[in-house]
């Protein structure tokens, strides 16, 4: 605008000197352009916020229009100019004041908006610094709190995982638990005494028929469970368990739902809680199969199988706790050993099938005569005993008891018998003794009533008989041996004697080996005494071993000399020897050892051995007869042997009793025995010896009726070393 009035001045000064139409029109022009740029500006004049702005805007426009109207007057002369010259240069002047004005202000506001754009500028600079700080702030924060999900996803994802995997172990125990066979429980016992179950596995419900749920509610349901006779002691074992901290065990009986009874063994472990309960952790299993195999067990260790009656185990259990409970209440009592006379002759000829319905039948007759306390024992075989307690406390009182229960015994077995739809008759034969707490050893007494049962058969059989003094002092004495026989047997005292055997030329073919007692004191003692014993005792085992062994060394010693290598030597083995399971190794062993040539042993079984389980001794005999070993059936005659066995055994030789040749001439029936065995041992093809031969009349009468062999004082008495012609062979 200044320079638009500065050309305007210009133009007025240069019309008012010259005016010119140029300058005129020049004027015109420069008048316009003030005219266009005062309305462009008048409203930066008027709100202008310069003082004087204002008016001078006005004034201004005043100017230019009194110019403008001058020259619209016509003639436009230098005089109608004159004081517009002036009047522009005024304003122009006032302009110039008022533009420099604007420009200080200007600057002044430019300084100002300076300032203020450096403060915006630090303070945004502030702002985006705090923004930044911040942001950093917050994506640290960000970061932070990243990292605190990521930690915390993680712990979600880890308890999780352990969730599951205490659920899954959880559940793996509960199927564990439930397939386990048996129960296995938690119980607690309150402090106020109440029972509860915890926890407990499928099991309970399938033996106990209460669920885990009302267990758990109330225990005691469980305890009722069990059998009545069995809750008491379960109880007090739970409460012994509880006071002592110890585990608790029990075994008791318990009905199924389906009503059968079961065994139960339980074991858990107490705890005590801080509350005062006590806590166990257990389990029962079901241990019926065992608890019937253990039955079975006790019933074969202590029960005979045929007859069910206590065996002579449980009877010595029962003697032994007896005498120690009579002699608390000073009681007697008393001991009836039974015995059935030809119990054997029965068997033998009716057949084993018979002998065992008898024995069942004799068993049951006994137990009906005794009371319910008293015991009935079978020893074995046709060996009964009876055990009466409490029979009174004074032997005069208790003997007449016993007598009674004697008698009443006697009449009950002497009824008639029906075995197989068939009446048999049988008796018994019964010793009896009285017992009190003086009598201390079991196998003392039986012997006792043993000994009566043999007077009772030496009276006749179908008696009985009481134990008296004399017998005492029997049994003392062979007590005495026994012990003696013992120490012998450890020590050494035996010795073997040979008595010759003769064929019917007179030549020797060998011996019998005759076993000899050195008895320290009592000199030598004959074998008739003592191997009763030792066989009762079963010493004959160790004894016959013994005798073996000296018999086949001797032999082995006879093989070296030419004189006495073709002998042979007659063994005896005793039934029960024989019976040893080990019998037929032990003869293989003696004969490795001592080289005997087995073909020379001649083993003398009785008769006696064949009345029980013939065919195991046939397969013995049979594995022997293998080694080479020949058989010789002792005091053939005396016994029951049946010849349908007989035929069947491998022996080799049948040795008449010398009881048969030592009436054989006096006694026809004697004679017909002994003509009768030489013709069956013809017949079966097996020599025939007699023993016992002591005249020359005897032999001849045996020669006569063709027995092959001889033995017997005639020939030669037992000596302890083999003497013919001349020779001495030890
Ligand atoms: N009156 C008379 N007697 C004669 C005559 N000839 C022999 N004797 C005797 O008759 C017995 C024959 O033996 P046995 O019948 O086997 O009878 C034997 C036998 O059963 C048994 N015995 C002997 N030694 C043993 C052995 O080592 N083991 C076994 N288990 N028993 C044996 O002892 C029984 C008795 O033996 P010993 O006293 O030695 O008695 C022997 C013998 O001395 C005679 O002409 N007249």
């Amino acid at each position: 605008m200044l320079q638009d009035l500065s050309r305007l001045e210009k133009a007025v000064a240069l019309a008012q000197i010259q005016p010119s139409p140029a300058n005129l029109e020049a004027l015109h022009f420069a008048l316009d352009v003030a005219f266009l740029r005062h309305a462009d500006k008048v409203a930066a004049y008027r709100g202008g916020i310069i003082a004087g702005s204002d008016v001078f805007a006005t004034d201004l426009e005043k100017a230019l229009n009194q110019l403008d109207m001058t020259l619209q007057a016509r003639p436009v002369t230098r005089a109608t100019l004159a004081p517009h010259v002036a009047r522009i240069e005024e304003v122009r002047q006032r302009l110039k004041v008022l533009s420099d004005a604007v420009f200080q202000r200007s600057m002044e506001q430019a300084s100002a908006q300076r300032s203020e754009l450096r403060s915006l500028q630090s303070s945004t600079s502030a702002m985006i610094f705090l923004l930044g700080a911040f942001g950093l702030g917050l994506v640290a924060l960000l970061l932070r709190q990243q990292s605190i999900i990521r930690a915390l996803e993680c712990r979600d994802r880890e308890l999780q995982d352990s969730e599951r995997a205490e659920r899954e172990l959880r559940e793996r125990q509960e199927r564990i638990a439930d397939n386990v066979p048996g129960v296995i429980f938690q119980l607690r016992l309150e402090a106020d005494g109440k029972l509860v179950f915890p926890y407990t596995s499928k099991g309970l419900a399938k033996f106990f028929g209460v669920t885990p749920e009302a267990a758990a509610e109330d225990g005691s349901r469980v305890l009722d469970a069990l059998i009545a006779e069995d809750r008491g002691r379960v109880r007090r074992a739970l409460q012994r368990s509880a006071e002592s901290l110890q585990p608790w065990t029990s075994e008791c009986r318990v009905q199924r739902p389906d009503g059968r009874i079961v065994w139960l063994s339980s074991f858990a472990t107490p705890q005590r809680k801080p509350d005062g309960a006590v806590l166990w952790h257990g389990h029962c299993h079901d241990i019926t199969r065992y608890k019937a195999a253990e039955e079975e067990i006790r019933n074969l260790a202590f029960f005979d199988p045929l007859t069910g009656l206590p065996n002579r185990r449980l009877l010595t259990d029962r003697l032994s706790h007896a005498l120690a409970t009579h002699g608390r209440n000073r009681q007697h009592g008393a001991l009836l050993f039974i015995d059935l006379d030809n119990f054997k002759t029965l068997n033998d000829t009716q057949g084993h099938q018979y002998g065992d319905q008898l024995l069942c039948q004799v068993a049951a007759r006994l137990s009906a005569c005794v009371r319910e306390a008293d015991t009935v024992a079978r020893l074995g075989g046709d060996e009964f005993v009876v055990m009466l307690e409490e029979l009174g406390t004074d032997v005069a009182s208790a003997l007449p008891r016993a007598e009674t229960a004697g008698e009443k015994i006697l009449a009950a077995l002497n009824g008639a018998y029906l075995l197989n739809g068939q009446e048999v008759h049988s008796t018994p034969s019964i010793g009896i003794t009285l017992f009190d707490a003086r009598d201390s050893r079991v196998d003392e007494l039986l012997k006792r009533a043993d000994l009566a049962m043999y007077e009772a058969k030496e009276a006749g059989r179908n008696t009985l008989r009481f134990f008296d003094p004399v017998m005492q002092a029997t049994v003392e004495a062979s007590s005495a041996l026994e012990s003696d026989l013992r120490r012998s047997l450890r020590e050494g005292g035996f010795a073997l004697h040979y008595q010759p055997q003769l064929d019917r030329d007179g030549n020797p073919t060998g011996a019998e080996a005759l076993v000899r007692w050195l008895h320290p004191e009592k000199g030598m003692i004959s074998p008739a005494d003592f191997i009763p014993l030792a066989e009762r005792t079963g010493l004959i085992v160790p004894l016959g071993n013994w005798v073996l062994e000296a018999a086949c060394r001797q032999l082995a010693a006879w093989q070296q000399d030419a004189h006495t290598a073709s002998l042979s030597l007659a063994v005896n083995v005793s039934v029960r020897q024989f019976r040893h399971p080990d019998f037929v190794e032990e003869v293989e062993g003696v004969i490795r050892r001592t080289g005997a040539n087995p073909a020379r042993l001649k083993l003398e079984l009785t008769e006696s051995l064949l009345l029980d389980d013939v065919e195991e001794i046939i397969s013995k005999m049979t594995r022997l007869r293998q080694l080479g070993v020949c058989f010789s059936l002792d005091d053939f005659g005396t016994g029951y042997s049946s010849l349908a066995y007989l035929k069947r055994l491998p022996i080799d030789q049948l040795k008449i009793d010398r009881s048969f040749v030592r009436d054989v001439l006096t006694d026809p029936n004697d004679a017909v025995i002994a003509r009768t065995i030489i013709a069956l041992g013809h017949s079966l093809g097996l020599n025939v010896l007699a023993e016992g031969v002591e005249t020359e009349a005897q032999h001849r009468f045996l020669l006569e009726h063709g027995c092959h062999h001889f033995q017997g004082f005639l020939f030669g008495r037992p000596r302890p070393v083999w003497r013919e012609a001349g020779v001495v062979v030890v």
